[in-house]
């Protein structure tokens, strides 16, 4: 037994996996060896989801019963919605999902299946990806006094959401940029999140417990949550009329730990290239909008801090830091940008825990203890 320690378990293999790889240095991702700007662009999020849980991209038939199965998944109990509800008056989208997804199992019929069952999991993660875009968009309207929109059958995953948030089919264009951010949030390796799902996973309990888990793990500012965070302090420059790079630079001299949001990654040492794939998409957008103002803001600040070395350092723009401005311009609101990585990420910890539980080891890591040894116990009143 080794008593080397490894502080965030940094670099260690715990396991085996042919779900994606990562680049650090040299900034590329596939999923399944497919590129990620190959699949950005000609792939939609269902083909994405099949590819991770199945290991090969769907054929047309495969695909066309894999988009019924989902699109019929759909719909959430009333149960859920009158929670939803109930959620709504004071708490945050992220923490709503958390519980919606615990609440999944109930009236599941596969809820008592063995966890070994595979087809059974599978069957669970299909229900929930097809109801987490429900229960966010229920959400969302209901805390603004708006009733919830039902599914559109017809709409695909990502155009269906949008339906689904605002009440109105979106446009070509936003249907697929947001199914392209989908499919570049979909997996990532052994993440915190999926890290947590596989933990969760590991000791055979059920999908949903591992699921819900991922979602907590995810709402972290040093994992998902920074897409909001990035976001926020965009909104603080363009409030305060302050000057990006200077408003960057102050915070970076003045306020204690303060980190860039969006910025530093624990396995690219290089941008990463989903951030790339976002900032053209957002560059896109603001020019058809007329509004470029976030792609100038993003922008700048990324030249300022390459300028400054921070890149050489091996801190460099993260997937979070182009994906919120990108939400923003479809006009989504700030807090459903993590649940929105959520939403994506599920066929990722699916994937994970299918695959793990093949060859399942319990995950139960050490410390090397630093407390006393041979106290003498004293009773509570002699303390
Ligand atoms: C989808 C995702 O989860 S991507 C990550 C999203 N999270 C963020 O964007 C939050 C900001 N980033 C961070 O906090 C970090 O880069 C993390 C947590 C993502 C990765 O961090 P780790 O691999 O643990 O690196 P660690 O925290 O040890 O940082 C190493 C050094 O880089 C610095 N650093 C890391 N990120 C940043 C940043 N965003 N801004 C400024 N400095 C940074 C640290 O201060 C540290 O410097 P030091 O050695 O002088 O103390
Ligand atoms: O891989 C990580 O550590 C963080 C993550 O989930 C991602 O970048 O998508």
């Amino acid at each position: 037994m080794s008593d080397e320690l490894k502080r965030g378990l940094e670099g260690v293999l715990v396991a085996e996996s042919s779900l994606s790889n990562i680049d650090g240095d040299a900034g590329r991702l596939v999923y399944r060896g497919y590129a990620i700007e190959d699949l950005a662009r000609e792939a939609s999020y269902e083909e994405v989801c099949y590819l991770l849980w199945h290991g090969h991209l769907p054929d047309r038939d495969e695909l066309d019963a894999f988009e019924d199965a989902l699109a019929n998944e759909r719909a959430v109990d009333d149960r859920i919605l009158a929670t939803l509800d109930e959620l709504a008056g004071d708490e945050r989208p992220m923490a709503a999902l958390r519980t919606a997804v615990s609440m999944f199992s109930a009236g599941d019929p596969d809820s008592a299946a063995n966890p070994r069952d595979r087809e059974a999991t599978l069957r669970k993660g299909r229900r929930v990806a097809a109801k987490v875009p429900t229960v966010l968009a229920a959400f969302d309207r209901l805390r603004n006094g708006e009733k919830p929109v039902e599914p559109h059958p017809d709409l695909g995953y990502a155009a269906n959401f949008l339906y689904m948030l605002t009440g109105e089919e979106p446009d070509e264009v936003a249907a697929e940029t947001f199914d392209q951010a989908l499919v570049l949030h979909a997996d990532h390796g052994l993440n915190a999140s999926t890290f947590t799902t596989m933990v969760i996973a590991s000791t055979f309990a059920d999908a949903y417990s591992a699921l819900t888990g991922g979602v907590g793990a995810l709402s972290g500012p040093l994992h998902g949550g920074a897409n909001q965070d990035v976001m926020e302090m965009l909104y603080e420059i363009d409030e305060a009329g302050a000057d990006p790079v200077d408003f960057v630079a102050d915070a970076r001299e003045n306020r204690e730990d303060w980190r860039v949001p969006g910025w530093g990654h624990r396995v690219y040492n290089v941008k990463d290239p989903r951030a790339d794939i976002l900032q053209s998409r957002l560059e896109e957008l603001g020019e058809s909008a007329d509004d470029t103002k976030w792609y100038d803001a993003t922008t700048a600040i990324e030249n300022h801090l390459r300028e400054e070395g921070l890149i050489e350092k091996g801190i460099a723009p993260n997937v979070d830091f182009y994906s919120g401005s990108v939400y923003h311009q479809l006009g989504i609101p700030m807090d459903m940008y993590t649940p929105i990585f959520a939403m994506s990420r599920v066929s990722g910890w699916l994937g994970h825990i299918l695959e793990y539980q093949e060859n399942n080891r319990l995950i139960r890591p050490r410390a090397r203890y630093t407390g006393p040894e041979d106290e003498s116990f004293v009773p509570v009143d002699e303390r």
